[in-house]
């Protein structure tokens, strides 16, 4: 199998960490319009294998007609936000950035699955679809996986058991409007609400949603990689291996969730052929409503740009 991540910054390169770590695929390509920077980062990543014992490939390149045979590409590339932006202010910067990766990626690996992470993201896997033309069983977005990653830890850290135990779900759109679901947040089976004053919860759904810009605030320069390049790559692994992981990923609903035409994060089955099933959950009429929010808050933002 050969996975290819496009930009060699942070998240790419934490991408192409964990694809080593998890030996999710034989050749790893790793690409950037930085002169060196791909190479570079994949020969350090490449002199871990004596110590690791990872035996696959991992090359760096500016060379995208290496993109060919990937199963899976991987978009990192794009500008990430310094404290008092929001994920909306890189809009226009990375829809030209997404748009020629796209574009690339349709003249040099037609029969890919993409995964976008660029941000604002879900406006990005728009931009990525849109130029691509690929079937929208091959577009799909990563945050799903990381805001609920956040969600169980933060309840695990509030309950102090082990994170393994906690389960729940983030949908909606990938900004401030995000809708962590509290009905269907549990600890080994136990909802949160018979473990958890209701005060509390409203702490952890604040921080959640503002997880994001927490760590830009401390970090002052760039935005999160570590989590957020392991949650790509269980969605990349789940392809790659057809495991029908069943994750939040922010795919093309066309009347799902009563919504059409726009990119949001809702729990798919994700395998050999990408996304094989979007599953419909029954939502409250608040939670419906706060999703109808998102809808509009990413078809304002997609709007705004040409095609
Ligand atoms: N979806 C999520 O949950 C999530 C999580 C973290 C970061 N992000 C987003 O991911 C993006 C990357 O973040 P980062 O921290 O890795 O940034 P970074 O600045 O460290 O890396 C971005 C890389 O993209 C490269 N690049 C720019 N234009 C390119 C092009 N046309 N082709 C190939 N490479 C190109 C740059 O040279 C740079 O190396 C940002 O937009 C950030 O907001 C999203
Ligand atoms: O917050 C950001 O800008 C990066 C990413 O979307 C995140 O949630 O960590």
């Amino acid at each position: 199998m050969k996975l290819s991540i496009i930009g060699a910054g942070a998240v790419g390169t934490s991408c192409a960490h964990w694809a080593v770590v998890k030996k999710v695929a034989e050749e790893i390509f790793l690409f950037d319009v930085v002169p060196g920077l791909a190479q570079g980062k994949a020969l350090d990543l490449a002199q871990s294998a004596p110590l690791y014992g990872f035996s696959g490939k991992i090359y760096g390149t500016e060379d995208f007609s290496l993109l060919k045979k990937s199963h899976v590409v991987i978009i990192t590339a794009g500008k990430p936000r310094t404290p008092g932006m929001s994920r909306e202010d890189l809009l226009k910067i990375n829809a030209e950035i997404v748009r020629s990766c796209a574009e690339k990626i349709k003249l040099y690996a037609p029969e890919s699955i993409v995964i976008v992470v660029s941000n604002p993201l879900d406006a990005m896997v728009y931009v990525a679809y849109k130029v691509t033309g690929f079937p929208k069983e091959r577009i799909l977005g990563m945050a799903g996986v990381l805001d609920s990653a956040r969600y169980r830890y933060f309840i695990a850290e509030a309950l102090n058991v082990s994170p393994k135990d906690v389960q729940a779900l983030v949908m909606g759109v990938h900004g401030d409007l995000m809708i962590p679901l509290v009905r269907l947040a549990n600890v080994s089976g136990i909802p949160i609400t018979e473990l958890l004053p209701q005060e509390k919860i409203n702490e952890i759904v604040y921080r959640t949603k503002f997880g994001g810009g927490e760590i830009v605030s401390l970090l002052k320069s760039g935005s999160a990689f570590t989590t957020p390049g392991l949650a790509t790559i269980e969605m990349a692994e789940s392809i790659l291996r057809d495991e029908k992981r069943v994750l939040t990923c922010s795919v093309l609903l066309e009347g799902e969730y009563g919504i059409s035409g726009v990119f949001l994060g809702v729990p798919v089955i994700l395998g050999k052929r990408g996304v094989e099933r979007i599953l419909e959950i029954k939502l409250t009429p608040e939670e419906a409503e706060q999703l109808k929010k998102c809808e509009e808050s990413c078809k304002n933002l997609t709007g705004s740009l040409f095609f």
